[in-house]
Parts: structure tokens; sequence; C-alpha cells
């Protein structure tokens, strides 16, 4: 299939084969798919988990499966590891506890996670001369400059103030007692490994700061796939308040500013990083959508609207809650305000865009929620009739 792929110097692209790591998360689904779907590549893919990327692995007969296999693998604690990494042309790493709720609560297992699991596959890279594609965050820069100014300050609406750059801003965390930045302080440290093992032992490598990403598949519906007391990200937590009527709770107001990029945009860069390696090595991007900002409550807003028409059913008089921080995440929570990517870099080495409204990768979104979750949350609430 598609063997006769060019690069974007107009070069043919050799198949490969890819060690994916996390790949049966929300990301790796999706990357799974795509190159199964529209690439000739083989994938290795590892993790402990394997339900969103079934589809891909069943039945035997389908076109790609010999391209790919599932290896159900504990990076923390597997020998096997390496020896798939020495198998494959590229790894690619998205293994991570990622959800905000642990990183407060979870800290020792967020830090060991996202640094000292990811220590051995940063390390055989380098000592078998493979390239790696690691997924980094933009929690790495922390707040922006511009939330320590007053808020009158006409020098908030400087971009220098805001907009984050790879080689430019700098990385600002809150104190050690907010323990959310334990994730992005482990996540940086992890860069400047990658970084220093290119600069003083050859790595080719490629660092991936995805500015949230969204779209099926992403965490879980509590008490349905995922354990009824759990947290997940903002999208799946209003997914699930939308599916059970409950009000959509915003943390402190909701007055944090997030970019959301649809999932397959996203997506279209990646495989541009794995298919361009001369142009992808030895950078850092920023994977965003600049034009798609909004509040917390101006999401729960539009969330509200979406689904009420995807799903028929009425919004509630009053659809957003407000909760603190402390009551909602506990102690040690802190917030980053507001988060532009700079998409130079990524436009000039892989003239990479994204495409996907907010509006439309919400209603593609929540049309796959409502299909995928509302009967079960239906029958999960119905009072069992008693005889
Ligand atoms: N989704 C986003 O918008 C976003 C944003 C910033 C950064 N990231 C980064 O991208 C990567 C992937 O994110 P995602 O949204 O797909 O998360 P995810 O939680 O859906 O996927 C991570 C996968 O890694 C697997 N995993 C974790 N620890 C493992 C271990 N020890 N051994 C084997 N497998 C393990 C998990 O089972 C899971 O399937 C993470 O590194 C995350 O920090 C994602
Ligand atoms: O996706 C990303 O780019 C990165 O950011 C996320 O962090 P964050 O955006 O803070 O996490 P979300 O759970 O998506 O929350 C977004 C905002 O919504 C708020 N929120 C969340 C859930 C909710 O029910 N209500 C609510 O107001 C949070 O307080 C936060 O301000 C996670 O850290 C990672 O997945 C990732 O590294």
């Amino acid at each position: 299939m598609a063997s006769s792929r060019a690069d974007l110097d107009g070069n043919s692209i050799k198949p490969m084969t890819i060690c994916m790591i996390g790949a049966g998360g929300f990301i790796g689904s999706h990357l799974c798919e795509k190159l199964m779907a529209e690439t000739p590549h083989k994938v290795l893919a590892v993790d402990v988990y394997n339900d969103k990327i079934n589809h891909l692995l069943e039945p035997s007969s389908s076109p790609w499966a010999e391209r790919i296999q599932f290896h159900r693998i504990n990076i923390k604690n597997d020998s096997r590891l390496e020896g798939l990494i020495r198998m494959a042309d590229l790894t690619i790493n998205l293994a991570a506890i990622c959800t905000p709720a642990d990183y407060n609560t979870r800290p020792l297992d967020t830090i060991y996670s996202n640094f000292i699991d990811a220590l051995p596959v940063v390390k055989y890279c380098s000592e078998n001369s493979k390239r790696l594609i690691h997924f980094s965050t933009c929690e790495v820069y922390g707040k922006t400059v511009g939330c320590f100014l007053p808020k009158d300050s006409p020098l908030r609406q400087e971009p220098a103030n805001y907009v984050l750059s790879e080689d430019t801003s700098p990385c600002i965390f809150g104190p050690i007692e907010k323990q959310r930045w334990s994730y992005a302080c482990a996540k940086q440290l992890i860069e400047r490994l990658i970084y220093a093992e290119g600069a003083e032992n050859g790595l080719e490598f490629t660092i991936v700061r995805p500015f949230n990403w969204i779209g099926p598949r992403m965490d879980f519906i509590p008490g349905i796939d995922g354990p009824s007391e759990g947290v997940p990200r903002v999208l799946a937590c209003f997914s699930n308040n939308l599916l059970r009527g409950e009000p959509l709770k915003l943390v402190d107001g909701g007055e944090s500013q997030r970019t959301f990029v649809y999932i397959k945009d996203a997506i279209e860069a990646v495989l541009l990083m794995i298919e361009n390696p001369a142009r992808a090595n030895g950078h850092i991007f920023n994977v965003g959508n600049p034009n798609n900002e909004v509040t917390v409550r101006q999401l729960a807003e539009m969330m509200t609207q979406v689904y009420t028409k995807v799903s028929g059913e009425p919004a509630l008089a009053s659809p957003t809650i407000d909760i603190s921080s402390k009551e909602f995440y506990g102690e040690g929570y802190d917030d980053s305000d507001k988060r532009i990517p700079d998409m130079t870099i990524i436009n000039r080495q892989l003239g990479w865009n994204p495409k996907t409204s907010l509006w439309d990768l919400l209603e593609s979104t929540l049309t796959y929620q409502h299909r995928t979750y509302a009967e079960a949350v239906k029958k999960s609430t119905s009072v069992p009739v008693s005889s």
C-alpha cells in the first residue's frame, strides 16, 4: 500500500518499523489508525492496555494484520523493551501519567512515570543509534510571563508576554508545594536529558509538545469505562456531565484559557515528523491550534450548545456550576493561565497547519461520545424496579 509515498523533499519514503510505547492510549490509538490506513509502516504496539486499538488488532484478516503487533508490556520492569527498540527503525514514546487530577494526588507515580520510566527508552535509543520521537507537553511552559503583570497592564497584550515559543519562552512553574507542577517538571527534565543525549552522543530525536489535543477515545467516562471516582481531562469531565444531565463544573470560575486542536489534525503533524526525519530531527515542536482559544467557561458553554444539537436533549436551565480547585482536585493544584502555541518552527520545518475549528471538532467528538456512551449511562443511572 502507498509504497510510492514521497517526503516533503520529494524523496520516496521507505517502509519502516515503529516501536510505539503507549500505543493503546488516546493519541497512540489515532496514530496507529493513521499508520495502518495510509502508510506501509509496521507498528510494534507496546502498552499495558489495548482496548482502544482492539479494532486494529482484530480480525486477523484485516488488510493490515501483518503490520501491527501488540506487546502487553509495562515499561517499568520488562526486559523485552530493549529488544523491541532494537528491532525498530524509530521509537515513539507516548507512555505517561498525564491527567492533572493525578499530579497533586499521586506526585511520586507522576514523576516516576514521566521521568524515571522514560530513561531506559532514551538510553536504549541512544546506545543502539535509533531515532526517538518523545511526547512532552505544553505544560513545560507553565505559566505565562503576562499573568504576573497587573490585570490592566497594556504589556499583557504584547505577544512576547503570552505566546509560547520553543526557543525563547521561559518555563515558569509554581512552588514545590504546588504539586501540580510535578508532571511539567518531570517532562522538562526528560526533555533536557534527550536534548543532552543529542548534543553529547548524537541521539537523533524529536520532541513533541502537544497543546490540548482532543477528540474521540480521550480518557474515559467515570463509572462506564473507568473508575466512578476517577477525574479525567476536561473533555471527558464535561462529556460525562452532559451525558448524565448534570451541570458542568467550572474550576475556580473557569477563567483559564486553552487552545484546543482536533486529534486528527495533530496526527497529521506527527506523521510529517515520522516521514521527514531530516526536517524533524533535533527539533522541539509545539503542536496546537492558536485559532481555537477559549476560556474553560466558554468551552463549557460551547459543549452544552453542541451537545444539545447532536443529542436532541435540551440544555439545563443552569448548565454550569462553580467549584474551587481545592474541592475538585485537592491540595496542591495550580493552573496554567493561557496557552497559545507559536507555530513558526513547525510551519517552517514541516509546513503544517491545523484545519478544524473548535465548533466542528466538538461536533464530531460529542457525536462520538453520545453514540458510544449515552445508552450505557442511561442504564447505569436507571433505578431497578423492585419486584
Ligand atoms: N492528549 C494531549 O493533549 C496531550 C497533551 C500534552 C501531552 N501529551 C502527552 O502525550 C502522551 C500521550 O498522551 P495521551 O493523551 O494519549 O494519554 P493516554 O493516557 O491516553 O495514553 C498513554 C498510554 O501510555 C500507557 N502507559 C502508561 N504507562 C505505561 C507503562 N509503564 N508501560 C506501558 N504503557 C504505559 C497507558 O496505558 C496509556 O495507554 C503522554 O506522554 C502525554 O503526556 C498529551
Ligand atoms: O492537554 C495538554 O496539552 C496538557 O494539559 C493538560 O492539562 P490541562 O489543560 O490543565 O488539563 P484539563 O483536564 O484538560 O483541564 C483544562 C482546564 O479545565 C479545567 N477543568 C477541568 C475539568 C472540569 O471538570 N472542570 C474544569 O474547569 C481545569 O482546571 C483546567 O483549567 C494535561 O496536563 C495533559 O494532558 C497535557 O499535558
